[in-house]
């Protein structure tokens, strides 16, 4: 996927490398000679990943290391755990559209917790291991739904409003991208971050939605089938950009921005649709992602 790209000894870290578009940056990066760690909740789903690549010639290499992201003990513990220097962190893991609203034992709505704090809490536990590789880069997976919905600073956790579940989703998406241009204060150490929208892929991620929810989007039929819609990337597609970010020399110093289909994407007017593509002004606004940064870190208690 990355011709002539050598990541031998480059130390990468994959969140959610056990499924869907995880896998395939993990085995990407591995191939590219890349001593990739998948951060999963349950190693052992990352098993026939850790083999195929021991099996495979070449000098990279898959281990499976746990965290569960939505509790902060367990980033804490991974934290601990990590020795040597990080050269790349790809903030992959994520949940979407949980039908109820769930909250986490600090109290934190789960979409937001997995999609952003808890990988916020885990960049800034790691950034001093990010510093140590001289030249790093974090990679953020966020989405085109990041379109939906700005940061709701007054209630982040749906705790006064009505919960809604894209909604949620929509917000962590754009907390990614925040995040992504909020790094840009790491720049002086040698960090640069960058999120993307990997495109649509037909994963595990979708199996929150609801059958009607999936029949409105012309992706099942009516005996409850899933229809591959025309616009689906496969899961190797989905993770090229993610790929491209973590190795290219094309993104070097590149940080703060955010791509789909391998290049900066354009900026779209607030509440463009889903299929239009593009990146929402609300959610490259520098004063929200400092905004964003301040509260992240006080809410991870950093
Ligand atoms: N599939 C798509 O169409 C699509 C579109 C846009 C963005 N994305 C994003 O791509 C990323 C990868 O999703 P995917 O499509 O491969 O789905 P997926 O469900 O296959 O992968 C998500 C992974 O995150 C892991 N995860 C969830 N909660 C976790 C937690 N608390 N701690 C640790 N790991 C946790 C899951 O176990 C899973 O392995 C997500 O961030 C998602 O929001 C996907």
């Amino acid at each position: 996927m990355i011709d002539g790209v050598d990541l031998g000894g480059r130390r990468v870290i994959v969140t959610g490398g056990a499924s869907g578009i995880g896998v395939e940056t993990a085995r990407a990066l591995a191939a590219a000679g890349a001593e990739v760690t998948v951060a999963v909740r349950n190693p052992a789903a990352a098993e026939p990943l850790v083999r195929e690549v021991a099996a495979a010639p070449g000098p990279g290499s898959v281990r499976a290391a746990a965290i569960d992201l939505a509790d902060l003990s367990s980033v804490a513990a991974f934290v601990r755990e990590w020795q040597g220097p990080l050269d790349v962190l790809v903030a992959n893991a994520g949940v979407m559209a949980l039908p109820e609203r769930r909250i986490t034992a600090e109290g934190w709505e789960l979409q937001l917790a997995t999609n952003h704090l808890g990988h916020f809490a885990l960049a800034l536990g790691l950034h001093g291991r990010l510093r140590a590789a001289g030249s790093a880069r974090v990679v953020v997976v966020s989405s085109g739904a990041h379109r939906g919905a700005a940061f709701d600073f007054d209630d982040p956790h749906f705790a006064r409003r009505p919960y809604d579940r894209w909604a949620a989703y929509a917000q962590s998406k754009t907390a990614d991208v925040l995040f992504a241009m909020g790094a840009r204060r790491w720049l002086a150490d040698g960090i640069t971050a960058n999120a993307l929208n990997p495109g649509w892929i037909s994963t595990n991620l979708q199996r929150h939605v609801d059958d009607a929810t999936m029949r409105a989007l012309g992706a099942m039929d009516d005996e409850g089938n899933i229809i591959e819609q025309p616009y689906y990337k496969t899961p190797l597609q989905g993770a090229a950009t993610s790929v491209l970010l973590a190795a290219s020399p094309l993104v070097d110093g590149v940080t703060g921005r955010y791509f789909e289909d391998n290049q900066e994407a354009r900026t779209v007017a607030d509440g463009d649709g889903e299929q239009a593509g593009g990146v929402a002004p609300h959610a490259l606004d520098p004063h929200a992602a400092d905004r964003l940064w301040e509260y992240a870190a006080g809410t991870v208690g950093r």
